[in-house]
């Protein structure tokens, strides 16, 4: 075994430990380990930030883009909402043991599906330092034991911030092994984790393309996939103008960085003036649009898709453009090239927006509204793993349901079976 190998299997060993008395905790207990965990963020800020200073100063000497590093960039303020999100999960209702179904069968067994654990949860993630608490806490809430992998961009951020995670739970006699972080930036951890059968239960990934890459080439844990965001937004002939300009420079432009921002906006070949609207609103706003020949018809700025744009995920302030044949092509384009996170339809035609959710299948289909709403928090969930983008489960944002599965309790009087 390599140093790695018996280094990810002890972590995952003491893990397992740790969800086992997790999965039994009273709520209140979770919560109060919670709520100290929050405390001891405040009271870390000064090494957190110095930390992330020191992540932020490497990055920038790398030549790291703009949109990188603000996902990186921790502050007094945003450091605040760590600690608040960690409180806000600590006030979640805990989903273990909720009942899910019940029904009694003629024989007179009473069967009742409640909620469960995972177990323990293998998480490798991009360089954004609020993951590394939001994920421990909605691990720990949903009784949970994690191993976390953040983006190396953030280690000593991630370093910091979990240091002070398991001082405040251990400070409420909770086991400092539930959460635990891969205190490296070798790639060779992540692949012993994806081999990890039997020692990990489950492996969340968020991020793109180079790590779909190898999650799918290696990956022998399964898999809850958190991937790219190629979101669409799609404006029907019969969408509201002033609606189609401001959602579709909201889902492009608020924050080009995360994996909600729309990056293809398809038009209707009979919404021709509001496409030529919105395509002309985003040029203004300072959005590169790379069009077919029909969207580069409607403004000489527009400049030429070629085939690889209709799978790339920017994540910067260019869009790809085309002109489509209805809510089917739309469909059809979304299902060609989108990776199933978020679509979004713009139309006053109710009969269209139904066709269009119900024959796009992404873990987040929308109507009239923006695609950058895909975020636990705008969901109302407290806080959230990511975006799940895969058939498992859960879809969409994953919080604390979401990182649970079930168990069937049968009870009985006696029977026997015939
Ligand atoms: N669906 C969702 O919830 C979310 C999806 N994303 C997606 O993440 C992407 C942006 O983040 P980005 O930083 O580029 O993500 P990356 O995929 O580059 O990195 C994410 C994590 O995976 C690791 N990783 C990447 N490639 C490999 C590899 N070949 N072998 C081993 N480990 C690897 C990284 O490690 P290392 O630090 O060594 O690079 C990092 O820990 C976008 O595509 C975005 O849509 C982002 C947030 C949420
Ligand atoms: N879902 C969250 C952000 C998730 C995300 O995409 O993160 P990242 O790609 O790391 O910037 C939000 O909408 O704010």
């Amino acid at each position: 075994m390599s140093e790695i190998e018996t280094r990810i299997a002890e972590m995952a060993t003491a893990a397992r430990a740790a969800s086992r008395a997790l999965a039994a905790m009273p709520t209140a207990r979770k919560a109060a380990a919670l709520k100290a965990a929050a405390g001891a963020i405040r009271a870390a800020a000064p090494a957190i930030l110095a930390a992330n200073a020191e992540d932020m100063k490497a990055a920038e000497a790398r030549g790291t883009s703009g949109a990188m590093l603000d996902r990186l960039r921790l502050d007094d303020a945003r450091l605040e909402g760590i600690a608040a999100g960690v409180e806000a999960v600590a006030a979640l209702p805990d989903p273990v043991g909720a009942p899910i179904k019940g029904w009694t069968q003629p024989n007179g067994l009473k069967f009742e599906q409640v909620r469960v654990p995972l177990g323990v949860i293998g998480i490798i993630y991009e360089s954004r330092p609020n993951v590394t608490v939001d994920a421990g806490a909605l691990c720990l809430m949903s009784g949970n034991a994690c191993i976390l992998r953040g983006g190396s961009e953030a280690l000593s951020t991630s370093k910091a911030l979990h240091a002070a995670f398991i001082a405040g739970i251990a400070s409420e006699s909770l086991p400092a092994d539930a959460v635990q972080l891969v205190d490296t930036s070798d790639r060779a951890a992540v692949g012993v984790m994806l081999g990890a059968a039997g020692l990990i239960d489950i492996i969340i990934p968020r991020g793109g393309k180079g790590l779909v890459a190898r999650v799918q080439s290696e990956a022998r844990v399964p898999v809850l996939a958190h991937l790219d965001g190629i979101c669409h937004v799609y404006i029907d002939r019969d969408a509201d103008a002033d609606k189609a300009e401001a959602i579709a420079l909201n889902a492009k432009l608020r924050r080009t960085g995360i994996c909600g921002a729309a990056e293809t906006l398809l038009i209707d070949k009979a919404a021709e003036a509001t496409g030529a609207r919105v395509v002309k609103a985003l040029l203004d706003a300072g959005c590169e649009v790379r069009g077919d020949d029909a969207v580069r018809a409607i403004d000489p700025r527009v400049v030429a898709a070629d085939d690889a744009d209709w799978g790339t995920e920017y994540l910067d302030a260019i869009i790809s453009a085309k002109v489509v044949d209805g809510v089917g092509g739309a469909a059809e384009h979304i299902a060609r090239h989108g990776s199933a996170h978020t679509e979004s339809i713009i139309t006053e035609n109710a009969e269209t927006a139904n066709r269009f959710l119900a024959g796009v299948d992404s873990a987040i289909v929308i109507h009239n509204a923006s695609t950058q709403f895909a975020d636990g928090g705008e969901f109302g969930f407290g806080a959230e793993i990511g975006i799940a983008t895969g058939r498992l489960h859960a879809r969409g944002p994953v919080a604390l349901e979401g990182l649970t599965t079930y168990k069937t309790v049968v009870r009985g009087n006696g029977q026997v079976r015939p």
